[in-house]
C-alpha cells in the first residue's frame, strides 16, 4: 500500500467517491498502469479499497482534499464519483477551492445535464475545465470496461481522452468512449441511455409476463427462451441477465427468486428526467414514458391491492399455438425495441439542436456497443444505419429497420391483440405499435384537434391548400377569415 505523497509519486488522476462505481473505476485505472490518488469523504472506504485491492496497481492514499489535490500531476485530473445532486456540488466546491487554473474536474456520476451546464459555466469563470461524463456499465463495467460519454471542452478531452479510452470497453478494437460535445451533452446522452434502458427492461418484462400469463410457462422455461433469443438478433446484455435472474432459485423457499421479489420497481430518477426533458423538447418518447409510468404504477401498492378483483371481461382465449406465439413475442419485442431506440435517438437530435451540441448519433451507437447496460448486437445495426445516412429522419426509416418491422408487424399486432383480450398489461408494446401507426399515417386526427382549439379559443389553424393561419368565426356566420 502506498500512503506517502511525494513529488516522484504524483498520480495521473485522482478519484474521489469510492463506493461501488468509484472504487472499481479506480482499480480499472490502476490496472491499466495509471497511478491513482484515492479520496473518500469517510476514510474507511479508502482503506478498505487499499486493503483488498492495493496490490492491483499504484495508488496514493489521501485523507483530506488538500492532500488529494497535492498528490496529482499538473494539470490535475480528478474524477468525482459521488451521489448526484447536492453532494456533487459540495465536492466540486471543495475541489475547485484547492485546484488551479487549467486543472480538470470530471463528474462521472449520473448528474442532471442542466446541472452540468451550470457547473461547467461557473467553473470556466474560475479557469477550471469541467467534464460531465456519463459512465455506464454498473459495478462490473466500471472494473472491466464501461462505456464512457464525456462532455465538456474539446481541449480537456485532449488531456483526458487517452486515459478514459484506455479503461473503456473495446469493441472490434474501438474504445466505447468518445468526446460527446460541449458542457452538458455527455450527461444528456447518458440520461437518454438510461431512458432507453428503462424501455428495454419494460419490454422484456412484458414479454416475460406474456409467457407466464398467456402461455403458462415457468420462470425456468422462460429463462430458456431468453437464452435462445440471446443467440439471435435480440442478443443483448439485458436479455442475457434476464435469463440469469429467471433461472435463480431462492435458497430460503426453493421458489424461483423472481416469485419472492416484491413486484414494485424502484427508480433513482434518470428515466423520469428523460421523459421530463422529452416533454420540454416536444419529442414523443412513448416507450420510455410507459416504462417510467409502469414502474410508478407497480409502486402504487395500496391502490393495486384495492383494485385486485376488478373485472377483466370474458375474452379469455389463450393462444393455441405456443411456438407461433413465442415467435410473435420475439418479433413484438424486436419491433418495440426499434421504436424505443428510434425515439431515444430523436430526443438526442432534439437536445443537440436545442443546445447547439452538434452530436453525432453514429458515434453514440458506436460507444454503446460495449460496456454499457443497453449493449446489444442491435447497436451495430444502428451504427451502420447512421454510417449510411447521418441525416436519417427516424431510425425506423433505415432500410434494415424498416424491413425488420415489416417482418414483425403481424406478430406485433397479434401480441397486442392477445394481451388486450386476455387482460395482460403490455403498455410499452402497445404504445410502441401505436406510435409506429401514427408515424406512418397519412392523416392524423390532429386536424380535428386544431378545429376544436380554434372553436373554443380562436387558436387558428393551417390549411392543406393555402399558406398562412386561418380562423373560422364559430360564434358568428362560420365563415373563415385569415388570421
Ligand atoms: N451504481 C451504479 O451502477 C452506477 C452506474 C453508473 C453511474 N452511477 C453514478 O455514479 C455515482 C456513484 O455511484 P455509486 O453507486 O458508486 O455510489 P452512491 O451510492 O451513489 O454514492 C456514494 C458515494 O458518495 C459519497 N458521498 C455522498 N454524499 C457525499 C457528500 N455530501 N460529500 C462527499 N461525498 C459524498 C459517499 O461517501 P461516503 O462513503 O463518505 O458516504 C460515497 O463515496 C452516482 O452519481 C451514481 O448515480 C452509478
Ligand atoms: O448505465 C448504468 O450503468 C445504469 O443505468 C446506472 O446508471 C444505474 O444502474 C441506474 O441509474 C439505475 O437506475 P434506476 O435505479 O433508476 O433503475
Amino acid at each position: 500500500m502506498t500512503s506517502a505523497v511525494n513529488s516522484s509519486e504524483l498520480a495521473q488522476i485522482g478519484v474521489t467517491g469510492l463506493a461501488v462505481m468509484g472504487s472499481n473505476i479506480a482499480r480499472n485505472l490502476a490496472r491499466h498502469g495509471h497511478t491513482v490518488a484515492l479520496h473518500n469523504r469517510s476514510i474507511a472506504k479508502t482503506d478498505a479499497l487499499l486493503e483488498e485491492h492495493g496490490s492491483e496497481g499504484k495508488f496514493v492514499r489521501t485523507e483530506t482534499i488538500e492532500e488529494f489535490v497535492a498528490a496529482l500531476q499538473k494539470p490535475r485530473r480528478v474524477l468525482i464519483m459521488v451521489k448526484a445532486g447536492d453532494p456533487t456540488d459540495a465536492v466540486i466546491e471543495e475541489l475547485a477551492s484547492a485546484m488551479e487554473e487549467g486543472d480538470i474536474i470530471i463528474d462521472g456520476g449520473n448528474a442532471l445535464y442542466t446541472d452540468t451546464i451550470r457547473r461547467e459555466a461557473s467553473l470556466k469563470e474560475r479557469g477550471l475545465h469541467f467534464v460531465g461524463a456519463g459512465i455506464s456499465g454498473g459495478e462490473e463495467g466500471a472494473l472491466n470496461g464501461p462505456s464512457i460519454m464525456p462532455g465538456g471542452p474539446a481541449e480537456s478531452y485532449k488531456a483526458l481522452g487517452p486515459l478514459l479510452e484506455s479503461i473503456a470497453a473495446q469493441v472490434d478494437g474501438t474504445p466505447c468512449c468518445t468526446h460527446i460535445g460541449p458542457d452538458g451533452s455527455g450527461h444528456f446522452v447518458k440520461m437518454v441511455h438510461n431512458g432507453i434502458e428503462y424501455a428495454d427492461m419494460q419490454l422484456i418484462g412484458e414479454a416475460y409476463n406474456l409467457f407466464r400469463d398467456a402461455l403458462d410457462l415457468t420462470p425456468a422455461q422462460i429463462a430458456d427462451v431468453f437464452t435462445e433469443w440471446n443467440n439471435g438478433d435480440l442478443e443483448s446484455y439485458l436479455v442475457e441477465i434476464t435469463a440469469e435472474v429467471l433461472k435463480q432459485v431462492d435458497a430460503k423457499t426453493g421458489q424461483p427468486l423472481v416469485d419472492v421479489i416484491v413486484d414494485a420497481a424502484e427508480q433513482k430518477g434518470t428515466g423520469r428526467w428523460t421523459v421530463k426533458a422529452a416533454l420540454d423538447l416536444g419529442v414523443p418518447v412513448t416507450g420510455i414514458a410507459e416504462a417510467v409510468f409502469a414502474r410508478a404504477l407497480s409502486g402504487s401498492r395500496t391502490q393495486r391491492k384495492a383494485a385486485v378483483g376488478l373485472a377483466s371481461g370474458t375474452l379469455s382465449e389463450k393462444p393455441s399455438d405456443a411456438e407461433q406465439f413465442t415467435h410473435d413475442i420475439s418479433r413484438a419485442l424486436y419491433a418495440s425495441k426499434i421504436v424505443a431506440y428510434a425515439q431515444g435517438f430523436d430526443q438526442i437530435a432534439a437536445g443537440s439542436a436545442e443546445y447547439d451540441w452538434n452530436l453525432h448519433p453514429g458515434d453514440l451507437a458506436t460507444i454503446w456497443r460495449g460496456g454499457c447496460i443497453i449493449r446489444a448486437r442491435f447497436l451495430d445495426r444502428i451504427k451502420d444505419a447512421y454510417d449510411d445516412n447521418a441525416e436519417l429522419p427516424s431510425l425506423i426509416l433505415a432500410p434494415y429497420f424498416r424491413e425488420a418491422i415489416e417482418n414483425a408487424i403481424d406478430s406485433w399486432r397479434r401480441v397486442v391483440i392477445t394481451a388486450a383480450s386476455l387482460g395482460i398489461p403490455v403498455p410499452a408494446f402497445a404504445s410502441s405499435l401505436a406510435y409506429y401507426d401514427a408515424l406512418r399515417a397519412e392523416r392524423l386526427p390532429a386536424a380535428l384537434t386544431q378545429g376544436q382549439r380554434d372553436f373554443f379559443g380562436a387558436h387558428t389553424y393551417e390549411r392543406t391548400d393555402s399558406e398562412g393561419k386561418f380562423h373560422t368565426l364559430w360564434s358568428g356566420d362560420r365563415s373563415e377569415v385569415q388570421a
